[in-house]
């Protein structure tokens, strides 16, 4: 099992009402999808490491990281062999584009995250953020 992490990256940490949703431009499968922000944990990273390492190539930003949108089992479950853990972020440092892997980068108002299409995994996700980031 190859685990993924990724970034719910919003405007305030103790009352969310910002989403940043990234659209996929690559593999053609996934192409056109939402996603969060984020990729693979490599040998020897935490995960956080990893995450901000991701944040950095794939958008240009600096973030600092706030709670993990824990899973009852620890990950949430993506495909068979992939399961991912995503933390609450802030910007610190940058302004996000979509340097790689997105064509397209989008806020979110609470009340609208779940409004995109995004990959199939992070439905229940985005739904447990919602109910999370509710005042
Ligand atoms: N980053 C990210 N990946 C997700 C999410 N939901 C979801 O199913 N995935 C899947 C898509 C990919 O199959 C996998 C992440 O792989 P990736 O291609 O982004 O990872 P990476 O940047 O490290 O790239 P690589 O090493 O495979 O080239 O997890 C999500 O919200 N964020």
């Amino acid at each position: 099992m190859r685990l993924v992490v990724g970034a719910a990256l919003v405007d305030d940490l103790s009352a969310p009402r910002r989403l940043l949703a990234a659209r996929r431009s690559a593999p053609p499968a996934l192409a056109g999808k939402w996603e969060l922000p984020g990729g693979k944990v490599e040998p020897g990273e935490t995960p956080q490491e990893a995450l901000h390492r991701e944040l950095a190539e794939e958008l240009g930003v600096v973030v600092r990281l706030g709670d993990e949108v824990v899973h009852p089992d620890g990950a949430w479950p993506l495909t068979p062999d992939l399961e991912m853990r995503v933390w609450f972020g802030v910007l610190v440092r940058g302004t996000p584009e979509p340097l790689q892997d997105h064509d397209e980068l989008r806020w979110l108002e609470r009340g609208s995250w779940a409004g995109v299409d995004w990959l199939p995994g992070d439905v229940p996700l985005v739904a447990a953020m919602e109910r999370l980031a509710r005042p």
